[in-house]
């Protein structure tokens, strides 16, 4: 459905992409996760048809992205990661005039996004929330039902409950066989709707990985607070991977094997236990920082 071939683009800068390679199939929810200027967006920008590649190509639906870039466009939703909306317009014109470049005839779905999505579009632009922005702009991605939905960095200005409700409008369009490719920083919002995805870091393609190794990749982090300083020394000689400690409290760090940790703290008096996940972005440099030793 979608397939970029040894995509390279080098700024003047000398930044860029290099080399980035990866197919996502039909009804596939394919994630791009990188740190900051990794790549993602021109990476998408070139998938859209907006940038010419130094070397490389990339397809849609079987047609060449930028020799065909209006035809793709038809088949495609696209939430860029800033966008850029006409001066003076209200959320209600502008998804006006994008329904009539995607030739758009009925607003039923449309009213059904924005009452799901919770905002007046009647309001100018130029007062609206970065999120409310954000709102109009997933409108306009997802109200025409392409076979393509490309979106760099959905959620980013939403608050909880509208992430969630993104989640599951995700999960309503890939029941329907609809493919998607997004970036994101967010790691609950991949875990949930992911197949599978793409790491980059520096322009480079480091892996493609399905949603249950990324998940195996994560580390829990678990704070336990014992009631005497003994239990809690013992457990600390126990073997388990610990991170830091003080006189009652330890930190360990797990992944994969929990029983381990649980057979052994069910040895103790337990105060009290907090978990802290690891972020997406730890997991990055987890895994840079392993890639980067091998020789
Ligand atoms: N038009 C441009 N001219 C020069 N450099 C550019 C241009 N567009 C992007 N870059 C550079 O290319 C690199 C990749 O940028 P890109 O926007 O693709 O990163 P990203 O992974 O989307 O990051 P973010 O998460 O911050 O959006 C960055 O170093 C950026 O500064």
């Amino acid at each position: 459905m979608l397939t970029v071939q040894g995509l390279t683009k080098t700024f003047s800068n000398g930044k860029g992409i290099r080399d980035i390679s990866f197919t996502v199939n039909k009804g596939e929810v394919f994630g791009f996760l990188g740190p900051n200027g990794a790549g993602k967006s021109t990476t998408i920008r070139h998938l859209m048809g907006f940038m010419k590649p130094d070397r490389g190509n990339a397809e849609i639906c079987g047609l060449d992205v930028w020799k065909a870039q209006g035809t793709v466009q038809k088949h495609v939703g696209y939430l860029p990661g800033e966008i850029a909306f006409v001066d003076g317009m209200t959320g209600i014109a502008f998804l006006d005039f994008m329904a009539d470049m995607q030739g758009l005839k009925h607003k039923g779905k449309r009213e059904e996004l924005i009452r799901r999505l919770q905002f007046d579009a009647r309001t100018p632009i130029r007062k609206m929330s970065k999120g409310m922005k954000q709102k109009v702009g997933l409108v306009a991605a997802f109200m025409h039902s392409p076979e393509v939905i490309i979106l760099d960095e959905p959620t980013s200005g939403l608050d909880p409950l509208m992430q969630k409700e993104f989640i599951e409008l995700v999960l309503e369009e890939k029941e329907r066989g609809t493919t998607f490719l997004m970036s994101s920083h967010s790691f609950p919002e991949i875990e949930r709707t992911c197949d599978r995805a793409a790491i980059i870091k520096d322009g480079n393609l480091v892996a493609v990985k399905n949603i249950h190794e990324l998940q195996s990749m994560q580390r829990k982090l678990f704070d336990v607070v014992f009631e005497n300083k003994e239990d809690a020394h013992r457990f600390r000689a126990s073997g388990l991977p610990v991170e830091n400690y003080d006189d009652f409290r330890v930190r360990v760090a797990i992944r994969g094997n929990y029983n381990a940790f649980i057979e052994e703290a069910a040895k103790y008096r337990i105060r009290s236990m907090d978990v802290f996940t690891q972020n997406l972005e730890d997991i990055f440099m987890d895994y840079y920082d392993r890639e980067d030793k091998q020789p």
